[in-house]
């Protein structure tokens, strides 16, 4: 809301008015001027005074005298100034005084507000009087240490209070200032050391993860060229290309706002020369708040979210297994050559005659890239698929014909040795190691053996799909390690769903670092699907929350939001605080929805649709990518797909809308796609002993006090069944009805909170009053309509209730 200001009297009072406003701001710039000018002069007197006061000393007595002459840079009156201020009054403390004249000179030139410089004038004040008797204390034998006060006020207390007492009292002097103008508290000391050894500690860990250049990772790219289906020899361009390994260097990366101005000055001239000008000042709500917000990150910093957890320290690289101990991929030079000659021979069966052949290796197939003769249709190359893999006898070829922006025709081969991707050299590459995302996850690798790390906030929901035993669960863990080993707790929370009860287990050891609960509920990882139904209705509460903070906070999404709150300019006591991202995780969909059906099929497609923004993503997995399981519903919101290896061709197009997830070897092989082009990767490969000393690892350490709590739902099923017996009911009942009734707001969490329940007791007096008449039916994640609308209609209803 703008406060606006406008003077619009008459013209002769304006007049008036406005001459005065001018003449005062004249005399303020005159003034100012003048006072930092003495103010240098000052400066000046003094410091040439300690060089010459013992001769200027002589003529102190005849000032008037024009005929005498001082040594003093501003003669007579330079010294003698000096002389009462120093000698006769505070001792070389003074000096700080032309400073003061200097600022309150440059506050008046500037037409700045005067009270500030209230607190420089006072507490200056007490510092040259302190710091006069200090020295009138310690160099009583030089008169201008002290001056002639400091030495009269030292002497005068000696008498009374003796020289201990007076040290006693210019240590508590010295005591008040600190405390009161420095604000140097026991408080204030510790949280700057623990500042400073954390800074130490970061620039110490920052050192020793310096890059290595000789890595783990080696990456190896092997190429063949063939000129033409004749050329027998191929050449063989070899590159190697060694990665540089970073180990973890998580430091926290903050980002600063600059708060626009909120304040607008505009002058209006009028036309008339006479006439004068009029200045309207307009000044937003905004600039309060930016203008506390900045001084309370000048006070404290920006609000850093770790803080609680705050020697909290990521999982080392080192827990996780090096599966090939820096070999690499290994390539059968024999395997090329035999596959190459198959591919051109079987091609050349049916007279298609390649100009070219290129082979990319990859960690579980190789990549033959054709370019065919001009004039050969490419979907004679595609049908002959069948005829390729007879030919290879191979399992999983797959032809992409043509590669999306290469122009050459794909043949993928699987490696007869596949070689593993270990999660440890994902997790160490570079593309990882400084990704920009809000949360990172390195999949795995290409099939030109690049490391791939993809933002799960981009996708921003993830439906995995593969037949059991293809890879899900690692490829799950895979996701959830990445995020292990980039979010800090406060940054992340998971909401884990385990229908198979055994995948997720591991994660229970680190409940209070990471996962999110319902409240009331004893496992966070929730395994029985009935629960399921109130854990995603919750999600959508928190949604719905999290838009209205949003919306009060003016921000589009969780990013801007949380950069808001870091740099102090939302306030905690309107509800706002940081926002964690929170990661739906659902292992077995399937069995969920055979169980639960619509019930959970709604609240998915709602997060599914609305939750990208507000910063909770879901992750979904199942073994059977059927249309009942996968409703068109679900697929229109989930834009990233994964699929591991499937029973059938309808499957495959089930999940990817594409055939190839048939085709695919199993054991981590996978398409990918966000939307667009399909990419096949080797899945890193976690194992669960891995997966165990990392959470091991972060259960060990000091954690919050309890998991996140969702907020609460009461299920859909409340108020049914309860029958609407009076004598049952709970004392607060009365109550209850009454603070709804005020409130007009039918919620099991507003009884909570002003009679301070239970969730459960709550829970049942919503039953009861519903019941009664007095609150509507469970209305989903908005309250409950409240259907008595003051408490005449209240005493009605329960007199009517006692005569029936
Ligand atoms: N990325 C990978 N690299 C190498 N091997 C893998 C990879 N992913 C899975 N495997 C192998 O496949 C096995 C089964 O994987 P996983 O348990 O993930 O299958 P799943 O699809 O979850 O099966 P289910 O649905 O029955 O739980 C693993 O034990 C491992 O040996």
């Amino acid at each position: 809301m703008a406060k606006t200001k406008q003077s619009n009297s008459t013209k002769p009072k304006q007049e008036k008015k406005s001459l005065n406003l001018k003449a005062s701001k004249r005399t303020k710039i005159i003034f100012g001027s003048f006072l930092m000018l003495f103010a240098i002069g000052l400066f000046i007197s003094f410091l040439s005074y300690f060089f010459n006061w013992q001769a200027d000393q002589s003529m102190m007595g005849n000032v008037m005298d024009r005929s005498e002459q001082a040594n003093n840079w501003l003669n007579k009156f330079g010294a003698y100034v000096s002389h009462v201020l120093i000698y006769k009054g505070f001792g070389i403390a003074v000096i700080s005084f032309p400073a003061m004249l200097f600022i309150t000179g440059i506050y008046l030139f500037l037409n700045l507000k005067l009270f500030k410089l209230r607190s420089l004038w006072f507490w200056g004040s007490y510092i040259v009087l302190w710091l006069s008797l200090t020295l009138g204390f310690f160099a009583a034998s030089n008169p201008i240490m002290g001056g002639v006060v400091g030495y009269e006020i030292n002497d005068f207390l000696q008498d009374y209070i003796g020289k201990l007492g007076v040290i006693l009292l210019l240590v508590f002097m010295l005591i008040i200032y600190l405390v009161s103008r420095l604000n140097i508290t026991p408080d204030a000391l510790s949280k700057s050391f623990s500042n400073h050894k954390q800074s130490v500690k970061d620039e110490v860990s920052e050192m020793k993860f310096e890059p290595k250049t000789n890595s783990e990772e080696t990456k190896v790219d092997e190429e063949i060229e063939v000129a033409t289906s004749d050329d027998s020899v191929p050449t063989v361009h070899k590159h190697q290309d060694n990665d540089v390994q970073l180990e973890n260097s998580f430091s926290e990366k903050s980002s600063k706002v600059e708060p626009a101005s909120a304040k607008e000055k505009i002058v209006i001239k009028s036309e008339d020369e006479d006439d004068v000008e009029m200045e309207v000042e307009t000044v937003e709500d905004e600039e309060e708040s930016d203008h506390l917000s900045k001084k309370l990150v000048e006070d404290f910093g920006e609000f850093d979210p770790t803080l609680e957890l705050a020697n909290y320290q990521f999982p080392s690289i080192e827990l996780l297994k090096d599966y090939n101990s820096g070999r690499g991929i290994t390539i059968d030079q024999k395997e090329l050559e035999q596959n190459k000659n198959k591919i051109v021979d079987t091609l050349k069966n049916y007279k298609i005659e390649i100009a070219q052949i290129k082979a990319t290796v990859g960690p579980t197939v190789t990549l033959y890239e054709i370019v065919p003769e001009a004039g050969i249709r490419i979907s004679k190359i595609k049908n002959l698929e069948d005829d390729i893999a007879l030919s290879l006898s191979a399992l999983g070829i797959r032809i992409i014909a043509p590669i999306p922006g290469k122009g050459t025709i794909g043949i993928e081969v699987p490696n007869q040795n596949p070689s593993i991707v270990p999660m440890r050299s994902v997790v160490a590459s570079n593309k990882f190691q400084n990704a920009e995302m809000e949360l990172p996850i390195a999949m795995g690798k290409t099939i030109s053996n690049e490391t791939f790390t993809v933002d799960l906030a981009k996708m921003p929901h993830l439906l995995m799909a593969g037949a059991t035993g293809q890879g899900k669960s690692v490829g799950l863990n895979v996701i959830l390690t990445s995020l292990l080993y980039q979010k800090h707790p406060a940054e992340v929370k998971f909401v884990l769903v385990d229908p198979k009860k055994v995948e997720l287990t591991l994660f229970n050891k680190i409940e209070r670092h990471y996962l999110a609960k319902l409240p009331d509920t004893e496992e966070a990882i929730i395994t029985d699907n009935t629960k399921v139904i109130n854990t995603l209705n919750s999600l959508c509460i928190e949604m719905d929350n999290r838009y209205d903070l949003l919306k009060d906070a003016m921000v589009r999404n969780i990013k801007e939001y949380n950069v808001k709150f870091k740099s102090r300019k939302l306030n905690p006591e309107n509800g706002h605080k940081f926002l964690p991202y929170i990661v739906l995780v659902v292992d077995e969909f399937a069995d969920l929805i055979m169980t639960a059906g619509k019930e959970v099929e709604m609240p998915i497609a709602r997060l599914a649709q609305l939750a990208r923004a507000i910063g909770i993503h879901l992750i979904i997995a199942t073994q059977r990518p059927s249309v009942n399981v996968i409703t068109g519903m679900i697929k229109a919101n989930f834009p990233a797909r994964m699929a591991f290896r499937v029973t059938s061709k309808i499957d495959s197009r089930t999940i990817l809308d594409a055939g190839g997830a048939d085709q695919l070897i199993g054991r981590g092989d996978m398409l990918f796609t966000q939307g667009n082009d399909l990419i096949r990767l080797q899945c890193a490969f976690v194992d669960t002993p891995e997966v165990e000393r990392i959470t091991d690892f972060i259960g060990s350490q000091k954690a919050y006090a309890d998991a996140h709590l969702l907020p609460e739902y009461s299920g859909e099923e409340s108020g049914i069944g309860v029958d609407n017996d009076i004598e049952d009911r709970d004392k607060l009942f009365r109550d209850a009805a009454e603070v709804i009734i005020t409130a007009q707001q039918g919620s099991a969490s507003l009884l909570q909170r002003k009679l301070k329940l239970g969730y459960n007791r709550a829970g049942r007096i919503i039953d009861q009053l519903e019941a009664a008449g007095i609150v509507g039916p469970f209305e989903g994640s908005k309250a409950r309509q409240v259907l008595v609308p003051d408490f005449i209609a209240l005493e009605e209803l329960l007199k009517n209730e006692q005569n029936s």
